[in-house]
């Protein structure tokens, strides 16, 4: 079982000391029940003080060992969805860009929340239902000294409804994924609603269209749901019903024997009335069980699947290094294809391009060119399918993906700004106030440690935020997508005439996508994109030796 799985791959407490805590608190219960049952039946006018005494003690006990069942089934569960989540997280953090993708934001967040919730609500519950069947045991060695013939015929009863119950319920569990799929559906919906706020608020059409969208999706998450929970309450009744026949059987069928003494088959039906509680208490754990059972599945197949990528995307041998210089990068022949989308397939390449360090590199070319696919290809974001890249002429392989990109610094046209400067020596504060004034972002954002005070600002002053963190994580290369996009006439002059001409004064290496075509000289080479293709390389710097040599020329100076 899924959940028995997970539980002993991740348990910290020997599973013997749980157990004797789980049958002390159970046999505890148990005697507290039967000494108020043995007293309660004497009917003794005079306080039997050892019957006191005894009573006190057993319930000390199952206090103590409830309350320790409970406090550690609390701390394991939590302790081993921590673990299971903290595998999840790790995993897409080391994961490849295009099966992450492909894999789905909602389904890793439903993994991560709502299976780890369904676990932790169970867990109790468990333990609980697990006691139960101690007193349900110990009920049934009661009725096995009792009477023979009711042992025999409540055993028979039992197994066979234990029989249709779990038979009820495979069929329930098949339910679950079919619910699940269908309640991650409504996650996506819901991001469309918050992601798309704005866009939704200023069209009453937009909005109704995506509420109509959104209550199909709910509505068949609704119903999935309700079935699983009617099915739910039914198996509860059933093994309610059960338990009822049970008695029946005691009362009705047990005499008509023949060889069972009366008083017999009240204390059986007693001891039956008894297991009443913990049996309902068992019956309603069981459909909890098998959701715990399917979140535990699909947290665990989520973990396979993730894992899975993860080792095919880093065979790393060794701990990734940092590097801190190179000479040159070489894509050689580098092809990449995306998965048709209706028959049709994008491709990239195979690209023939030599980057050399302190490089100012422009890439250009319409929408859907290919720039960003190439870009996500040079950062090891994806993976080429033919041809490859090489580092100072030796090749990137999977195992040195990481090192290699330890050489680049991006900011991407979807970049995600963080408040801290996660894993980036913060700066002196001479150094950031430098950086601020360079930014011209004077009096917006202050740094405290690592904490930037604020992100809350206009889209142009987090793209400056973005450059001036890359900045402050000086890595040797620098790759930019459509930068300078939301900058204002003059900063963008400035980000073209200064801050590039200025980052490649300092020996960074910039490769920057570009549909500034009034600054394309600023760049040294530029590469032109077509159709996925790289159809023409510029090189600017031939044109300025030209037109220095012309101004040497007509200043009537020599140009050798
Ligand atoms: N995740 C994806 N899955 C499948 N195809 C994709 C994906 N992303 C991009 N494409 C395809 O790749 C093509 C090129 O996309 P890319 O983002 O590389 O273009 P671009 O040159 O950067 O465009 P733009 O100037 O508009 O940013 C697109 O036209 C699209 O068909």
């Amino acid at each position: 079982m899924p959940l028995i799985e997970l539980i002993r791959r991740d348990l910290t407490a020997k599973p013997a000391t749980l157990l004797f805590i789980a049958a002390l608190a159970g046999v505890s219960n148990a005697l507290v029940m039967a000494i108020i049952n043995n007293s309660a039946g004497l009917y003794e006018d005079a306080l039997d003080l050892r019957t006191v005494a005894l009573f006190v003690i057993v319930v000390a006990i199952y206090v103590l060992s409830q309350r320790r069942m409970m406090q550690i089934t609390a701390t394991e569960v939590e302790e081993i969805i921590h673990r299971q989540r903290s595998s999840l997280i790790d995993a897409v953090s080391r994961s490849d860009l295009l099966p992450l993708e492909q894999v789905g934001r909602g389904n890793i967040l439903a993994s991560v929340i709502r299976d780890t919730q369904t676990i932790s609500q169970a867990a109790n519950l468990l333990v609980i239902a697990a006691q139960s069947v101690i007193l349900v045991g110990l009920a049934m060695i009661y009725i096995f000294i009792t009477d023979r013939t009711a042992f025999w015929l409540s055993t028979g009863f039992i197994a066979i409804a234990v029989f249709l119950v779990i038979r009820r319920l495979i069929d329930l569990r098949n339910r679950y994924p079919a619910a699940m799929m269908k309640e991650n559906q409504v996650f996506e919906s819901m991001r469309d609603v918050l992601d798309g706020f704005k866009e939704v608020k200023l069209s009453s059409a937009r909005r109704d269209a995506l509420l109509r969208d959104m209550a199909r999706v709910s509505i068949e998450a609704r119903d999935a749901k309700a079935d699983m929970q009617v099915k739910s309450g039914n198996e509860f009744v059933f093994g309610q019903t059960m338990i009822f026949l049970l008695l029946g059987l005691v009362v009705f069928v047990v005499p008509s024997f023949g060889n069972t003494e009366p008083e017999a088959v009240v204390r059986t039906a007693t001891a039956i009335l008894f297991i009443v509680g913990p049996l309902s208490m068992v019956i309603q754990a069981v459909p909890m069980m098998a959701m715990a059972n399917a979140a535990a599945d699909n947290l665990m197949r989520m973990d396979r699947v993730l894992r899975e990528i993860v080792a095919a995307s880093e065979v790393a041998a060794t701990p990734p290094q940092t590097l801190t210089s190179f000479e040159e990068i070489r894509l050689d022949g580098v092809a990449f294809a995306y998965a048709p989308v209706g028959g049709v397939s994008f491709g990239v390449g195979p690209v023939d391009l030599t980057i050399r360090s302190g490089e100012l590199i422009f890439v250009t070319g319409g929408n859907g060119s290919g720039k960003s696919t190439l870009i996500r290809l040079l950062l090891g974001l994806y993976h080429a399918d033919r041809g490859m890249i090489r580092l100072d002429g030796k090749p990137v392989t999977r195992g040195s993906f990481e090192t290699y990109r330890s050489l680049f610094s991006a900011i991407y046209a979807d970049y995600h700004l963080f408040r801290r400067l996660y894993g980036i020596e913060p700066p002196d504060v001479a150094e950031f106030d430098a950086l601020v004034k360079l930014m011209e972002m004077g009096g917006k954002v202050a740094l405290q440690g690592d904490l930037f005070d604020t992100i809350d600002l206009s889209s142009g002053q987090r793209k400056r935020l973005a450059l001036m963190v890359s900045m402050i994580e000086d890595r040797p290369v620098l790759v930019l997508d459509e930068w300078a996009a939301d900058q204002d006439p003059q900063f963008r002059r400035k980000f073209y005439r200064e801050l590039l001409p200025m980052l490649k004064a300092r020996g960074k290496t910039v490769i920057a996508i570009t549909h500034d075509d009034r600054y394309f000289d600023v760049a040294d080479r530029r590469v032109a994109m077509e159709e996925g293709r790289v159809v023409r390389i510029v090189d600017n710097r031939d044109a300025r030796i030209e037109d220095d040599a012309r101004i040497e020329d007509e200043d009537g100076e020599d140009p050798a």
